[in-house]
Protein backbone atom coordinates (compact mmCIF):
# COMPACT_ATOMS: atom_id res chain seq x y z
CA UNK A 1 0.00 0.00 0.00
CA UNK A 2 1.38 3.67 -0.76
CA UNK A 3 0.02 6.67 0.53
CA UNK A 4 0.22 9.81 -1.23
CA UNK A 5 1.52 12.84 1.27
CA UNK A 6 1.44 16.40 0.80
CA UNK A 7 2.86 18.64 3.06
CA UNK A 8 1.69 22.21 2.66
CA UNK A 9 4.81 24.71 3.83
CA UNK A 10 7.10 22.07 2.24
CA UNK A 11 10.03 24.69 2.34
CA UNK A 12 9.38 25.63 6.28
CA UNK A 13 11.46 24.40 8.89
CA UNK A 14 9.00 21.46 9.95
CA UNK A 15 7.86 21.11 6.35
CA UNK A 16 11.38 20.56 5.29
CA UNK A 17 12.03 18.00 7.91
CA UNK A 18 9.23 15.60 7.53
CA UNK A 19 10.02 15.64 3.54
CA UNK A 20 13.47 14.20 5.24
CA UNK A 21 11.53 11.73 7.08
CA UNK A 22 9.37 10.79 4.37
CA UNK A 23 12.41 10.37 1.76
CA UNK A 24 13.56 7.45 3.74
CA UNK A 25 10.09 5.56 3.02
CA UNK A 26 9.43 3.10 0.17
CA UNK A 27 5.51 3.58 1.50
CA UNK A 28 4.68 6.81 0.96
CA UNK A 29 4.63 8.96 -2.24
CA UNK A 30 5.40 12.67 -1.95
CA UNK A 31 3.27 15.07 -3.75
CA UNK A 32 5.62 18.11 -4.73
CA UNK A 33 4.03 21.71 -5.39
CA UNK A 34 6.06 23.66 -7.65
CA UNK A 35 7.80 25.83 -5.88
CA UNK A 36 6.04 29.07 -7.57
CA UNK A 37 2.74 27.55 -6.57
CA UNK A 38 3.45 27.06 -3.11
CA UNK A 39 0.96 30.04 -1.78
CA UNK A 40 -1.22 29.42 -4.70
CA UNK A 41 -4.76 28.53 -3.50
CA UNK A 42 -6.00 26.27 -6.42
CA UNK A 43 -2.85 23.84 -6.64
CA UNK A 44 -2.71 23.63 -2.96
CA UNK A 45 -6.46 22.57 -2.93
CA UNK A 46 -5.94 20.22 -5.79
CA UNK A 47 -2.86 18.22 -4.04
CA UNK A 48 -4.47 18.09 -0.58
CA UNK A 49 -7.36 16.49 -1.92
CA UNK A 50 -5.51 14.14 -3.99
CA UNK A 51 -3.67 13.35 -0.98
CA UNK A 52 -4.15 10.89 1.80
CA UNK A 53 -2.60 12.75 4.54
CA UNK A 54 -1.81 16.77 4.31
CA UNK A 55 0.88 18.21 7.06
CA UNK A 56 0.34 21.79 7.70
CA UNK A 57 3.59 23.35 8.34
CA UNK A 58 2.08 27.05 8.13
CA UNK A 59 1.38 29.91 10.12
CA UNK A 60 -2.36 29.53 11.91
CA UNK A 61 -3.74 31.76 9.53
CA UNK A 62 -2.91 29.98 6.48
CA UNK A 63 -3.28 26.62 8.49
CA UNK A 64 -6.86 27.56 8.56
CA UNK A 65 -6.86 28.29 4.80
CA UNK A 66 -5.69 25.30 3.86
CA UNK A 67 -8.27 23.14 6.30
CA UNK A 68 -11.24 24.94 4.36
CA UNK A 69 -9.91 23.97 0.80
CA UNK A 70 -10.60 20.03 2.14
CA UNK A 71 -13.30 18.64 0.63
CA UNK A 72 -12.25 14.75 0.14
CA UNK A 73 -13.35 13.07 3.21
CA UNK A 74 -10.67 10.92 3.32
CA UNK A 75 -7.84 13.14 3.39
CA UNK A 76 -6.12 13.03 6.73
CA UNK A 77 -4.79 16.83 7.93
CA UNK A 78 -2.18 16.52 10.43
CA UNK A 79 -1.54 20.35 11.70
CA UNK A 80 1.38 21.59 13.03
CA UNK A 81 0.48 25.17 13.80
CA UNK A 82 -1.41 26.22 17.07
CA UNK A 83 -4.64 26.68 15.04
CA UNK A 84 -6.39 24.30 15.93
CA UNK A 85 -5.05 22.41 19.23
CA UNK A 86 -8.11 22.65 21.93
CA UNK A 87 -10.41 22.70 19.18
CA UNK A 88 -12.75 19.96 19.96
CA UNK A 89 -13.52 18.40 16.86
CA UNK A 90 -9.77 17.83 16.08
CA UNK A 91 -7.49 14.96 17.89
CA UNK A 92 -4.09 15.80 19.99
CA UNK A 93 -1.86 14.20 17.93
CA UNK A 94 0.10 12.86 21.39
CA UNK A 95 -0.30 9.22 21.13
CA UNK A 96 1.04 8.96 24.54
CA UNK A 97 -1.20 11.04 26.37
CA UNK A 98 -3.74 8.14 27.51
CA UNK A 99 -4.30 4.71 26.97
CA UNK A 100 -7.58 5.46 24.15
CA UNK A 101 -5.24 8.40 22.61
CA UNK A 102 -4.14 6.00 20.01
CA UNK A 103 -7.29 4.94 19.20
CA UNK A 104 -8.64 8.63 18.52
CA UNK A 105 -5.47 9.36 15.97
CA UNK A 106 -6.65 6.15 14.19
CA UNK A 107 -10.30 7.25 13.60
CA UNK A 108 -9.76 10.67 13.31
CA UNK A 109 -8.96 12.69 10.22
CA UNK A 110 -8.10 15.95 11.84
CA UNK A 111 -5.10 15.75 14.12
CA UNK A 112 -3.71 18.74 15.81
CA UNK A 113 0.18 18.43 16.62
CA UNK A 114 0.94 19.30 19.90
CA UNK A 115 3.57 22.60 20.38
CA UNK A 116 6.77 21.91 21.50
CA UNK A 117 7.10 23.79 24.95
CA UNK A 118 3.42 21.73 25.55
CA UNK A 119 4.73 18.59 24.50
CA UNK A 120 7.35 18.55 27.30
CA UNK A 121 4.95 20.13 30.13
CA UNK A 122 2.38 17.97 29.36
CA UNK A 123 4.21 15.06 29.29
CA UNK A 124 5.71 15.73 32.47
CA UNK A 125 3.09 16.59 34.71
CA UNK A 126 -0.24 14.71 33.24
CA UNK A 127 0.57 11.30 35.09
CA UNK A 128 0.61 13.28 38.34
CA UNK A 129 -2.44 14.88 38.14
CA UNK A 130 -4.38 11.43 36.91
CA UNK A 131 -2.71 9.92 40.27
CA UNK A 132 -4.31 12.43 42.09
CA UNK A 133 -0.95 13.32 43.39
CA UNK A 134 -0.95 17.05 41.78
CA UNK A 135 -4.14 18.93 42.52
CA UNK A 136 -5.76 20.01 39.38
CA UNK A 137 -5.95 23.51 40.82
CA UNK A 138 -2.24 23.56 41.45
CA UNK A 139 -0.76 26.66 39.53
CA UNK A 140 2.60 25.02 38.53
CA UNK A 141 5.50 27.30 37.35
CA UNK A 142 7.31 26.07 34.99
CA UNK A 143 10.56 27.07 32.47
CA UNK A 144 11.71 25.79 29.08
CA UNK A 145 14.81 26.08 27.50
CA UNK A 146 14.88 25.98 23.78
CA UNK A 147 17.41 26.46 20.77
CA UNK A 148 16.28 28.80 18.11
CA UNK A 149 14.92 26.63 15.11
CA UNK A 150 11.68 27.14 17.44
CA UNK A 151 11.32 30.35 16.13
CA UNK A 152 11.16 28.81 12.50
CA UNK A 153 12.82 30.75 9.05
CA UNK A 154 13.16 34.15 10.13
CA UNK A 155 14.77 33.21 13.89
CA UNK A 156 16.87 31.08 12.24
CA UNK A 157 18.19 33.61 9.72
CA UNK A 158 18.41 35.90 12.27
CA UNK A 159 20.64 33.72 14.67
CA UNK A 160 22.58 32.14 11.39
CA UNK A 161 23.79 35.79 10.38
CA UNK A 162 26.55 35.06 12.90
CA UNK A 163 28.96 37.38 12.17
CA UNK A 164 26.26 40.14 11.92
CA UNK A 165 24.70 38.77 15.02
CA UNK A 166 23.97 41.70 17.86
CA UNK A 167 25.71 40.70 21.28
CA UNK A 168 22.44 40.28 22.97
CA UNK A 169 21.71 36.84 20.47
CA UNK A 170 24.96 35.55 22.05
CA UNK A 171 23.69 34.52 25.37
CA UNK A 172 20.18 33.18 25.87
CA UNK A 173 17.32 35.40 26.10
CA UNK A 174 13.81 35.05 27.96
CA UNK A 175 10.53 35.67 26.12
CA UNK A 176 6.90 35.64 26.59
CA UNK A 177 7.47 37.79 29.59
CA UNK A 178 3.80 38.44 29.56
CA UNK A 179 3.23 35.11 30.59
CA UNK A 180 0.46 34.37 27.84
CA UNK A 181 2.47 32.23 25.84
CA UNK A 182 0.26 30.76 23.06
CA UNK A 183 0.85 26.92 24.63
CA UNK A 184 -0.72 27.61 27.45
CA UNK A 185 -4.64 26.58 26.42
CA UNK A 186 -3.00 23.14 25.59
CA UNK A 187 -0.94 22.94 28.72
CA UNK A 188 -3.81 23.50 31.00
CA UNK A 189 -6.33 21.41 28.77
CA UNK A 190 -4.46 18.34 28.54
CA UNK A 191 -2.52 17.62 31.88
CA UNK A 192 -6.04 18.45 33.36
CA UNK A 193 -4.77 21.28 35.14
CA UNK A 194 -7.61 23.76 36.32
CA UNK A 195 -5.38 26.62 36.21
CA UNK A 196 -2.77 28.39 33.73
CA UNK A 197 0.68 27.77 34.54
CA UNK A 198 3.35 30.48 34.83
CA UNK A 199 5.39 29.85 31.79
CA UNK A 200 8.23 31.27 30.67
CA UNK A 201 10.63 30.15 27.94
CA UNK A 202 14.15 30.88 27.32
CA UNK A 203 15.67 31.12 23.67
CA UNK A 204 19.73 30.57 23.19
CA UNK A 205 22.43 30.60 20.86
CA UNK A 206 22.01 26.57 19.74
CA UNK A 207 19.97 25.27 16.94
CA UNK A 208 17.74 22.40 17.98
CA UNK A 209 17.07 21.17 21.88
CA UNK A 210 14.53 21.67 24.40
CA UNK A 211 13.78 21.01 28.12
CA UNK A 212 10.99 22.46 30.05
CA UNK A 213 11.31 22.66 33.56
CA UNK A 214 8.41 22.32 36.16
CA UNK A 215 8.76 23.34 39.80
CA UNK A 216 6.92 21.31 42.39
CA UNK A 217 5.98 22.03 45.82
CA UNK A 218 5.63 18.42 47.78
CA UNK A 219 3.64 20.40 50.19
CA UNK A 220 0.84 20.81 47.71
CA UNK A 221 0.74 17.29 46.99
CA UNK A 222 -2.51 15.26 47.76
CA UNK A 223 -0.40 12.90 49.84
CA UNK A 224 3.48 12.54 51.39
CA UNK A 225 5.78 11.59 48.08
CA UNK A 226 9.44 11.20 47.57
CA UNK A 227 11.34 11.74 44.13
CA UNK A 228 11.18 7.73 43.73
CA UNK A 229 7.22 8.07 44.40
CA UNK A 230 6.82 10.75 42.29
CA UNK A 231 9.05 9.08 39.66
CA UNK A 232 7.46 5.79 40.12
CA UNK A 233 4.14 7.01 38.89
CA UNK A 234 5.65 8.80 36.01
CA UNK A 235 7.44 5.61 34.90
CA UNK A 236 4.03 3.06 35.36
CA UNK A 237 2.46 6.08 33.23
CA UNK A 238 4.69 5.25 30.25
CA UNK A 239 5.39 1.46 30.71
CA UNK A 240 5.79 0.03 27.61
CA UNK A 241 6.05 3.49 25.47
CA UNK A 242 9.57 3.27 23.13
CA UNK A 243 9.92 7.34 22.68
CA UNK A 244 9.16 8.10 26.48
CA UNK A 245 11.69 7.16 29.21
CA UNK A 246 11.87 8.08 32.53
CA UNK A 247 15.10 8.48 34.14
CA UNK A 248 16.00 6.77 37.18
CA UNK A 249 16.10 9.12 40.46
CA UNK A 250 19.68 9.45 40.42
CA UNK A 251 22.10 12.29 39.97
CA UNK A 252 25.33 11.45 38.79
CA UNK A 253 23.83 9.06 35.70
CA UNK A 254 21.49 11.92 34.32
CA UNK A 255 23.59 14.43 34.75
CA UNK A 256 26.97 15.64 33.50
CA UNK A 257 28.98 16.51 36.68
CA UNK A 258 25.86 18.30 38.20
CA UNK A 259 24.76 19.98 34.58
CA UNK A 260 21.48 18.31 32.40
CA UNK A 261 21.24 18.30 28.61
CA UNK A 262 19.26 20.08 26.93
CA UNK A 263 20.49 18.54 23.53
CA UNK A 264 20.30 14.64 24.11
CA UNK A 265 17.85 14.05 22.56
CA UNK A 266 18.53 15.68 19.29
CA UNK A 267 17.60 13.76 16.41
CA UNK A 268 15.57 11.51 17.59
CA UNK A 269 11.59 11.13 18.52
CA UNK A 270 12.62 10.57 21.89
CA UNK A 271 11.63 12.42 25.61
CA UNK A 272 13.46 11.89 28.78
CA UNK A 273 11.72 12.58 32.02
CA UNK A 274 13.76 12.98 35.00
CA UNK A 275 12.61 14.00 38.22
CA UNK A 276 15.57 16.25 40.89
CA UNK A 277 15.31 17.67 44.22
CA UNK A 278 14.40 16.26 47.66
CA UNK A 279 11.46 15.61 49.94
CA UNK A 280 10.54 19.85 50.42
CA UNK A 281 11.40 21.02 46.56
CA UNK A 282 11.08 19.16 43.36
CA UNK A 283 11.40 19.43 39.99
CA UNK A 284 9.98 17.71 36.88
CA UNK A 285 12.10 18.12 33.61
CA UNK A 286 10.93 16.70 30.14
CA UNK A 287 14.00 16.79 27.35
CA UNK A 288 13.07 16.21 23.41
CA UNK A 289 14.23 17.60 20.31
CA UNK A 290 11.78 20.62 19.38
CA UNK A 291 12.25 19.88 15.60
CA UNK A 292 12.15 15.72 16.14
CA UNK A 293 8.89 14.67 19.14
CA UNK A 294 8.40 18.68 19.18
CA UNK A 295 7.20 19.16 15.64
CA UNK A 296 8.32 17.15 12.52
CA UNK A 297 8.85 13.78 14.52
CA UNK A 298 5.81 14.09 15.93
CA UNK A 299 3.59 14.69 13.22
CA UNK A 300 5.08 11.66 11.48
CA UNK A 301 4.48 9.64 14.46
CA UNK A 302 0.44 10.68 14.30
CA UNK A 303 0.42 9.59 10.50
CA UNK A 304 2.47 6.14 11.22
CA UNK A 305 -0.65 6.10 14.47
CA UNK A 306 -3.49 6.95 12.07
CA UNK A 307 -2.57 4.74 9.04
CA UNK A 308 -1.89 1.71 11.66
CA UNK A 309 1.85 1.18 10.64
CA UNK A 310 3.60 2.51 14.03
CA UNK A 311 5.12 -0.41 15.28
CA UNK A 312 6.78 -1.74 11.38
CA UNK A 313 7.70 1.93 10.25
CA UNK A 314 10.56 3.43 13.36
CA UNK A 315 11.51 6.76 13.97
CA UNK A 316 14.55 6.72 16.47
N1 LIG B 1 9.85 25.27 14.38
C1 LIG B 1 9.35 24.53 15.36
O1 LIG B 1 10.08 24.02 16.23
C2 LIG B 1 7.89 24.27 15.44
C3 LIG B 1 6.95 24.89 14.63
N2 LIG B 1 5.62 24.57 14.75
C4 LIG B 1 4.56 25.18 13.95
O2 LIG B 1 4.62 24.69 12.64
C5 LIG B 1 4.21 25.69 11.73
C6 LIG B 1 5.35 25.93 10.77
O3 LIG B 1 6.45 26.40 11.54
P1 LIG B 1 7.93 26.49 10.98
O4 LIG B 1 8.17 25.37 10.06
O5 LIG B 1 8.81 26.69 12.15
O6 LIG B 1 7.80 27.88 10.19
P2 LIG B 1 8.71 28.47 9.02
O7 LIG B 1 8.56 29.93 9.12
O8 LIG B 1 10.05 27.86 9.06
O9 LIG B 1 7.95 27.95 7.71
C7 LIG B 1 6.65 28.29 7.37
C8 LIG B 1 6.47 28.03 5.89
O10 LIG B 1 5.11 28.33 5.53
C9 LIG B 1 5.13 29.03 4.30
N3 LIG B 1 3.91 29.82 4.16
C10 LIG B 1 3.55 30.93 4.86
N4 LIG B 1 2.33 31.35 4.45
C11 LIG B 1 1.93 30.48 3.48
C12 LIG B 1 0.76 30.38 2.67
N5 LIG B 1 -0.25 31.26 2.78
N6 LIG B 1 0.68 29.36 1.79
C13 LIG B 1 1.67 28.46 1.67
N7 LIG B 1 2.82 28.51 2.39
C14 LIG B 1 2.93 29.51 3.30
C15 LIG B 1 6.38 29.89 4.41
O11 LIG B 1 6.76 30.33 3.13
P3 LIG B 1 8.10 31.17 2.86
O12 LIG B 1 9.20 30.13 2.75
O13 LIG B 1 7.83 31.84 1.56
O14 LIG B 1 8.28 32.09 4.01
C16 LIG B 1 7.38 28.91 5.03
O15 LIG B 1 8.03 28.12 4.07
C17 LIG B 1 3.89 26.94 12.54
O16 LIG B 1 2.51 27.03 12.73
C18 LIG B 1 4.62 26.69 13.85
O17 LIG B 1 3.92 27.33 14.89
C19 LIG B 1 5.24 23.59 15.62
C20 LIG B 1 6.11 22.97 16.45
C21 LIG B 1 7.51 23.34 16.47
C1 LIG C 1 12.07 29.74 20.13
C2 LIG C 1 10.61 29.92 19.83
O1 LIG C 1 10.15 31.00 19.51
N1 LIG C 1 9.84 28.86 19.95
C3 LIG C 1 8.42 28.86 19.68
C4 LIG C 1 7.87 27.48 19.85
C5 LIG C 1 7.51 26.78 18.59
C6 LIG C 1 6.50 25.68 18.83
O2 LIG C 1 6.55 24.55 19.09
O3 LIG C 1 5.34 26.04 18.92
P1 LIG C 1 4.21 26.18 17.85
O4 LIG C 1 4.04 24.91 17.21
O5 LIG C 1 3.03 26.48 18.65
O6 LIG C 1 4.68 27.26 16.96
C7 LIG C 1 7.67 29.72 20.68
O7 LIG C 1 7.96 29.64 21.87
O8 LIG C 1 6.70 30.36 20.27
Amino acid sequence: MTYKVFVDGQEGTTGLQINEYLAQRSDVEVLKIDADKRKDLAERKRLINASDVTFLCLPDEAAKESVSLVDNPNTCVIDASTAHRVNPAWTFGLPELAKDQRAKIKASKRIANPGCHATAFILALRPLVEAGLLPAATQIAANSITGYSGGGKSMIADYQKASESPTQLKAPRPYALALAHKHLPEMQAYTGLSVAPIFQPIVGPFYKGLAVTAYLQPQQFSRKASTADVQKIIADYYAGERFINVLPVDLAATTEGGFYNVEANNDTNRVDIAVFGNDERMLVVARLDNLGKGASGAAVQAMNVHLGVEESLGLV
